[in-house]
């Protein structure tokens, strides 16, 4: 089990390091655009997990919804203290 601020130092160090066969990277190379989009999906997965199925499911695609915003995060070179100050 790992925190939210220790994966995001994880991907911050894929983002760096580029270790062969990192999803990390190569959704980084994927760019916004791409990253945009997996946003998305992973949101509408959020929504219908929690409307249709179970706790444990629900809780998994959203740890997946956060995995995708810290890629995002990374891509745009945003720190946690920057979206943590507009909580
Ligand atoms: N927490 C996550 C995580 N959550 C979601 N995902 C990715 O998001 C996808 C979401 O799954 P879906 O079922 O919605 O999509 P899919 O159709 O299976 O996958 P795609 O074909 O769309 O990529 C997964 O297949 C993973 O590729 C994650 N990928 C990585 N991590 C963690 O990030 C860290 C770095 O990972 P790597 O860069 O891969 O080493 C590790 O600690 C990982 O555990």
């Amino acid at each position: 089990m790992k925190t939210f601020e220790q994966l995001f130092a994880e991907v911050t160090q894929k983002a760096q390091e580029r270790p062969e066969g990192s999803g990390t990277v190569a959704e980084l190379d994927r760019g916004v655009h791409g990253i945009g989009k997996k946003v998305v999906e992973e949101a509408a997965e959020v929504w219908m997990a929690c409307e249709y199925e179970t706790q444990d499911e629900a809780a998994e695609e959203i740890s997946q919804l956060l995995y995708h915003l810290q890629v995002m995060m990374v891509a745009k070179g945003l720190s946690l203290e920057d979206v943590y100050k507009h909580l």
